[in-house]
This record gives C-alpha cells, structure tokens and sequence, in this order.
C-alpha cells in the first residue's frame, strides 16, 4: 500500500508503517504528481483535497489529522466512494487552553476583572462546549448561540445579536462553511462590529474568514474600543501585519497545537483507518506518548485564587511568545512571510495541555479547590 501524508503528521511510522510504504511532503507541496499511485492520503489543514486533486486517482482513503473539515471536500469524496476521517475533538483541549491563556494576558493587560465580564462562545461543538463548562465551572456568566444546535435540540441559547449586544467577550468556535442556512462565512460582518459593546474582547480561534477581518482591520483604524486576539487569518498562510498590529495578541493557528492534541489527531486517524480496512487496531496511543515536563504544581493554603489561576493557566501554555514570534516573522515581504508562517506552525515547540497537569493542593480552602478543578487539572488534595 502507498501512503502520501504531509510531513508534519506526528507518529506517522509508529502508526502507519505497518500498512506500507510511507511518502511524506509539506502539506502545501501535496498535487496531483504526489499522490499518483497512492491509496491513503493523510493531510493537515494547509491542503485542499477536493476533485481537483483527486480526480482519477488511486487515493480510497483520506484522513485528517485536523478537527476543520473545511478542506475537504466531502461531496466529492461520496460521489466518488472515497473513505475519510477526521479527528474530531483531537485538539479541542489545546484551544481552550489558548483561550484561558488569552483572558488572562489581556485580563492583566488591561486591569479587568474576569470574573465580572459576559462571555460569548459562539459554536458549542467539540471547542465551545467544553470551553463553556470550564468558564461557567469558574463561576463566570457564559452565554451560547449555536443555531444549528438550537434548532436540533431545546436548550439555553441565544441569537449572534444578543451575543453582540450582551457580552464583554466574544470568543467563535464555529467551522468554515460557506452554503446553506448556518454559513459562517463572516458571521461577523461589518455591521455586527459595529454593534459590539464598548470596551469588548473578540477572540478568533476557529477559521480566519469566519470573520470579515478587512472590516474588523478598517473597524479598528477607525479607532474602535475593541481588544483583539486572533490566531487564525483569512488568505493563511499570509497574515495582514497591518491587522495583526492592530490585535492585543496574534499567533500563527496554534492555539489547537498542544502535543497531545496532534498525536491524538495521527491516533483518531490511525482508528478509522482501521475500521475502514476491517480491521482491529493494535496500537494505543498511551503506549507512544512522552512524559511530561511540567507533571505537577504545588498550591499552598492561603493563596490568591486570580493568582492560583493565572499561575496554573500560564504555567501550562502562555500565548505570548507565540504573539511575540508572529510579530517577528511579519517584518519582511509577503513570500517568506508565508513561509515565516509555515516555518512557526512546523517548528512549533513543545507545549502540553492543563488537563494532563496534576494540581497538589496543601490544605486549601473548598472555594480555591472547586476554581482548580474547573480548569480541568488533576487535583490531589493534600491535608
Ligand atoms: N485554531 C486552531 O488551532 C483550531 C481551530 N479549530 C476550528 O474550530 C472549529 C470548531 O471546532 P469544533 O468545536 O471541534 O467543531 P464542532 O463541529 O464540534 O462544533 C462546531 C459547532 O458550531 C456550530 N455552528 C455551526 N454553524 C454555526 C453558526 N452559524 N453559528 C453558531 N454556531 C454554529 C455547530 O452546530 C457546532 O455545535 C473547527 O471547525 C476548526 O475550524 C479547531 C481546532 C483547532
Ligand atoms: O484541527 C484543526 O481544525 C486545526 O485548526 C488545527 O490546529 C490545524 O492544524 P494543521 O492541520 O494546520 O497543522
């Protein structure tokens, strides 16, 4: 069997080995030429994979070690009886630790309490549902929208305008798409800008088109009270530096890059790739994950609950050295600020993910034990 994967799929060999002949190759350098006579596609987000590329090819499966979706296209792959997968969920960790890390700098940044903001989460799927259980865990007031799941299901949500209209923090967690009812495709347009509250935090760690960010660059020259952090652009891999000058924080679609969350990604894939051939899997990804650097973190009694927060969150992942190594790859011109952008996302350090961190807590009282644990780490309590 002939494997074609984009070069920055971890565990590549431990999983895949035994099925073939791997050929790996950036995401991006992935065409027709690489896939002739291959039967497995494994890609990332960076490459389109549609009738273009596939047409008359050998390819029958194609996994994505991504939970986005939107670069496939799935209706080809049903007209042409191609088997897929992603790797729903795989990286859902990764982000709400990016968001954590976000509300805090720009907490301390700007002088705010969190505790007395609204928060939107826009899209409670995989990302936004769990994001809305550890913030409301915290204490803090979460309001929803999730149309599609509004309309499925009875629950408490609200409209994109009562978001806009209501919360001080507006984080979106919906996927690209561009048809139908529910498109996302700048959901938040020009107008919705406009509306938002004085003073707001808008937080973009879905798809970059999922706002009309040549409004939101225009909104903010124009002077607009709003804090800004984006880690996802719309024409990526080339970033506006004129609009990531204008945000509070700016990465380069990190925020799902924790470890775990990609060798989660290569093991989902690594299972339905299985069940697609019939067989059982025989590889557990416990088996191949490295240990920690960080394992535990000590919280005396007495402590400051922001601080214990703080010191926890941004212990585990902190976003502003990837602010700051974006901002540094914008001064130059737009081909290696491409490639800049590439470069950061395949070199991307080691980073690991709250919910593998043990909290040992030295006699602390019932409301600092019950904050810690809303964020999702081991807690031991020690008397
Ligand atoms: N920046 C990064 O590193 C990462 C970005 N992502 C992005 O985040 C997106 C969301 O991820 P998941 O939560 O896992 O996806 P999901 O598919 O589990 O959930 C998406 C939710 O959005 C809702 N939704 C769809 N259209 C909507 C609309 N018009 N308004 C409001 N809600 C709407 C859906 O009903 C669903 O509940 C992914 O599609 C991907 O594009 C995901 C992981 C990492
Ligand atoms: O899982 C997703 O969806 C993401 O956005 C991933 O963070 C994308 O990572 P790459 O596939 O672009 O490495």
């Amino acid at each position: 069997m002939r494997i074609v994967a984009d070069e920055n799929i971890p565990l590549l060999d431990e999983f895949f080995a035994a099925f073939g002949e791997i050929h790996r190759l950036p995401g991006r350098a992935i065409d027709r030429a690489a896939i002739s006579g291959a039967d497995v596609l494994l890609v990332r987000s960076v490459t389109q994979v549609d009738r273009a590329l596939l047409q008359g090819s050998t390819v029958r499966f194609v996994g994505t070690c991504t939970i986005g979706t939107d670069h496939l296209d799935l209706d080809y792959f049903a007209e042409a009886g191609i088997g897929w997968s992603s790797a729903p969920g795989c990286n859902a960790r990764g982000v709400i630790d990016y968001v954590l890390g976000s509300l805090l700098v720009l907490g301390e940044r700007l002088g705010a309490d969190l505790r007395q903001r609204t928060y939107g989460v826009v899209g409670a799927g995989q990302v936004g549902e769990r994001l809305i259980t550890v913030l409301r865990a915290l204490g803090w007031r979460v309001l929803v929208c999730d149309p599609p799941r509004q309309r499925a299901e009875s629950g408490d949500y609200v409209s994109l305008e009562q978001i806009v209209e209501q919360c001080d923090v507006i984080s979106l967690h919906t996927p690209l798409t561009h048809d139908g009812e529910f498109a996302t495709r700048h959901l938040l347009d020009a107008d919705l800008l406009e509306r938002l509250r004085p003073g707001s935090w808008l937080i973009n760690a879905s798809r970059g088109a999922v706002l009309d960010t040549v409004a939101l660059r225009a909104h903010l020259q124009r002077g607009a009270d709003l804090h800004v952090v984006l880690d996802v652009w719309e024409g990526e891999p080339l970033v506006d530096p004129e609009l990531a000058a204008l945000c509070h924080i700016a990465t380069p679609h990190i925020a799902g890059y924790s470890l775990d969350g990609k060798l989660r990604g290569t093991a989902q894939i690594y299972q339905a790739f299985c069940r697609h051939q019939g067989l059982e899997p025989a590889i557990s990804l416990d088996s191949l994950t490295p240990a920690r650097w960080l394992q535990c973190l000590s919280i005396a009694a007495g402590s400051d609950p922001a601080w214990a927060l703080a010191t926890i969150c941004l212990a585990v992942y902190d976003p502003r050295r990837d602010d700051a190594d974006l901002r540094r790859s914008l001064v130059v011109d737009e081909g290696p600020r491409k490639a800049g952008f590439d470069l950061l996302r395949k070199r991307y350090p080691m980073r690991r993910e709250i919910e593998g961190l043990e909290v040992e807590l030295r006699g602390v009282d019932e409301p600092l034990r019950a904050l810690i644990s809303a964020l999702g780490a081991r807690v031991i309590s020690v008397e």
